[in-house]
């Protein structure tokens, strides 16, 4: 047993002792975080890592155990009252062939009360996804477009996306998430969004997690990420001082320069050593998940 949760009312999702069992794999292993109101938070991990795992419990998707509150509700006992506030793309292969892009969208403006037609119409505006065009008359990518649109114009508290945009090409990602942020977003919504793709989504997000293993091991708002994390171009001559504070990472650049990565070390030990920036997501994801291939 473990002790009741004290929820924020400020918080979209709270998770406490998050476990999930497959069998002997242990996809969440105790996993503890916080969502609060009004942000875009980005849930990044290797594969297996059990970002997908996450999402499903708080969708109420499959059994777990541990505190988790969605809404203020258990996703385990108060599913259907949840899904009136929350929006998701459960899986890309449901939409039935025959159906043509019109039929999908009256289907979702029928079942939607939150569903505004216009909007989907101007999120599918300058794509090839004409009203007539059918299912199986699309290609992978042109299925993805379909459902972010359709999903993007569901007025939802929280929208949670797994690896939203999955093959499609660049400049629809890009737009995708442009229009996630200026057409959807705004302090009302909350939006959890898992993705491989950590440099194209690092600039929209409020905050991030990191998950290996089952448990979140980072998690911090991407403001302050700089007053933590500072990567240090390193003079050759003072490579070993440098290395004496501790990096947890080190790569080696051409004509001796090093570039390290600190974590928590104050701005004044790092004087002198050389130039020094904060790193982006990429960087610190794979410092983080140092030996996860090992
Ligand atoms: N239905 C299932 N039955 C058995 N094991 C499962 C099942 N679903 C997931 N797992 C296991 O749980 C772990 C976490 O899987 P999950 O899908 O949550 O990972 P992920 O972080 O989303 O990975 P990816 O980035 O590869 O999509 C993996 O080891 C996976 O093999």
């Amino acid at each position: 047993m473990t002790d009741a949760i004290r929820i924020d009312p400020g918080h979209i999702v709270t998770a406490r002792n998050l476990r999930k069992r497959y069998r002997n794999k242990l996809a969440l292993n105790d996993a503890a975080f916080d969502i609060p109101a009004g942000r875009i938070v980005g849930l990044i991990g290797p594969n297996g890592a059990g970002k997908t795992t996450a999402l499903k419990a708080i969708l109420g998707l499959i059994a777990f155990d541990g505190d988790l509150s969605v809404l203020g509700r258990d996703p385990r006992t108060q599913r259907d009252d949840l899904m009136r506030d929350v929006c998701f793309i459960a899986d890309v292969a449901v939409l039935p062939r025959w159906l043509r892009v019109r039929e999908a969208i009256d289907f979702v403006a029928g079942v939607h009360p939150r569903f505004d037609r216009a909007k989907c119409e101007r999120f599918l505006h300058g794509t090839q996804l004409k009203p007539n065009l059918r299912v199986r008359e699309m290609s992978k990518g042109m299925i993805v477009q379909l459902h972010l649109a359709l999903v993007m114009a569901i007025d939802a508290r929280l929208l949670v996306l797994d690896e939203p945009t999955l093959g499609l090409d660049i400049l629809y990602r890009k737009q995708f998430y442009q229009r996630l942020l200026e057409d959807y977003f705004d302090e009302n919504k909350t939006i959890l969004i898992t993705t491989h793709q950590v440099e194209e989504i690092e600039h929209i997000l409020t905050d991030v997690m990191f998950i290996r293993d089952g448990k979140v091991v980072l998690d911090s708002q991407m403001e302050v990420l700089g007053e933590r994390f500072v990567e240090v171009l390193v003079n050759p001559d003072q490579a070993v001082h440098a290395r004496n504070l501790g990096p947890i990472d080190e790569r080696a650049l051409p004509f001796g320069k090093t570039v390290m990565l600190f974590d928590g070390i104050p701005a004044a030990q790092l004087d002198g050593l050389g130039e020094t920036r904060t790193p982006g997501l990429a960087d610190l994801f794979v410092a983080t998940m140092k030996g996860t291939y090992a």
